[in-house]
């Protein structure tokens, strides 16, 4: 338990700076050898991350037997414990129980805004370089990681450094959840567009869910889902099902949504194909070069 608490209370001291303080100096950080993982972003906020990234570990966890790492860097706007709090539904939601919520998100604020605005409200700023240390050394524990961004893919940690320069510098594929109805070609598009500029060459599209009252517009959707294909050349890898996590702590409801959640979730079967090729894949070449992991924000 010492050991653990030494462990948050060290990772959360290095992240936070206090603020005008200039982040840490270029350092070098070993290479994660076989990294796998996939960083889950999307068009916006509110969107199904952690509906997917909960989601994903608890699939995971059914398909192989054992589950994978989760982080959420920063979570913004809730309290720990909460059960609207991130770190709360990856943990019951992906079947972390012996984890802590400290253990799944490095950083939380308590201001509902993007990392970088949220962070200066309490007089700090997100040091990215021992962010991406972090995410090496999660890297490194030989599971397949999850990572949830804050936000959507342009969503800032910090001044020059954004939810795409994390996951670029970690290397990961994205997932990006895109809105499933009227307004999302634009936004999805342009999200793609961003994360190739910014260094991501193995993007993925997935829909958001449709809530029941919006069932009868599934046509849409998947016209939505086929001129996103075309305009932004990326594969849009199906619809996320429609199942709202349990907003009490209850262990055997979230029992019940995980085993709701993994049924459903099998039948996307371009996403589970996708995402077995990410997180079973030993991928060596990626650690080539480490300098592109130290630069600073
Ligand atoms: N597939 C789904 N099934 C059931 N509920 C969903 C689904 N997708 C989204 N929701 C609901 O929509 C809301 C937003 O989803 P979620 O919290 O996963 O978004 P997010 O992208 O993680 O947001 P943030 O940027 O705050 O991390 C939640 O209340 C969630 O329960
Ligand atoms: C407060 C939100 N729920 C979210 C941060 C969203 C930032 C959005 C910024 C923006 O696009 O304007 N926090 C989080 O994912 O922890
Ligand atoms: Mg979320």
């Amino acid at each position: 338990m010492l050991t653990i608490n030494y462990f948050i209370w060290f990772t959360q001291d290095c992240l936070r700076e206090v603020k005008f303080v200039m982040p840490a100096s270029k350092t070098n950080v070993e290479c994660a050898a076989n990294k796998k993982g996939i960083f889950v972003s999307s068009t916006g906020t509110e969107q199904g991350k952690t509906i997917l990234a909960s989601g994903i570990a608890a699939w995971w966890k059914s398909v192989t037997g054992a589950a994978p790492a989760v982080w959420k860097p920063v979570q913004s706007g809730v309290q720990w414990g909460a059960s609207n709090a991130d770190s709360y539904r990856l943990k019951w939601g992906g079947g972390l129980e012996d984890k802590q919520e400290q253990d799944i998100v490095s950083l939380a604020f308590s201001a509902p805004l993007s990392p970088l605005a949220a962070a200066a409200r309490e007089n700090v700023s997100i040091n990215c370089a021992a962010l991406r240390r972090e995410g090496i050394t999660r890297l490194s524990q030989g599971l397949p990681l999850v990572v949830e961004g804050a936000g959507g893919v342009a969503v800032p940690f910090a001044n020059t450094y954004t939810m795409c320069s994390l996951a670029s510098d970690l290397e990961l594929p994205m997932l990006i959840v895109a809105q499933p109805l009227l307004g999302t070609i634009s936004h999805t598009v342009t999200a793609v567009h961003y994360a190739r500029e910014q260094g991501i060459p193995d993007i993925a599209v997935v829909m958001g869910g449709l809530a029941p009252e919006q069932l009868e517009r599934e046509h849409e959707c998947e016209e939505n889902a086929q001129i996103i294909a075309e305009q932004a050349q990326v594969p849009v890898l199906g619809r996320l099902p429609w199942i709202p996590q349990p907003v009490m702590h209850d262990p055997h409801a979230w029992s019940s949504w995980r085993a709701q959640w993994v049924e459903a979730m099998s039948r996307v079967s371009l996403l589970c194909d996708w995402l077995m090729g990410r997180m079973n894949e030993v991928n060596k070449e990626r650690c080539a070069d480490s300098s592109s992991l130290t630069s600073d924000c």
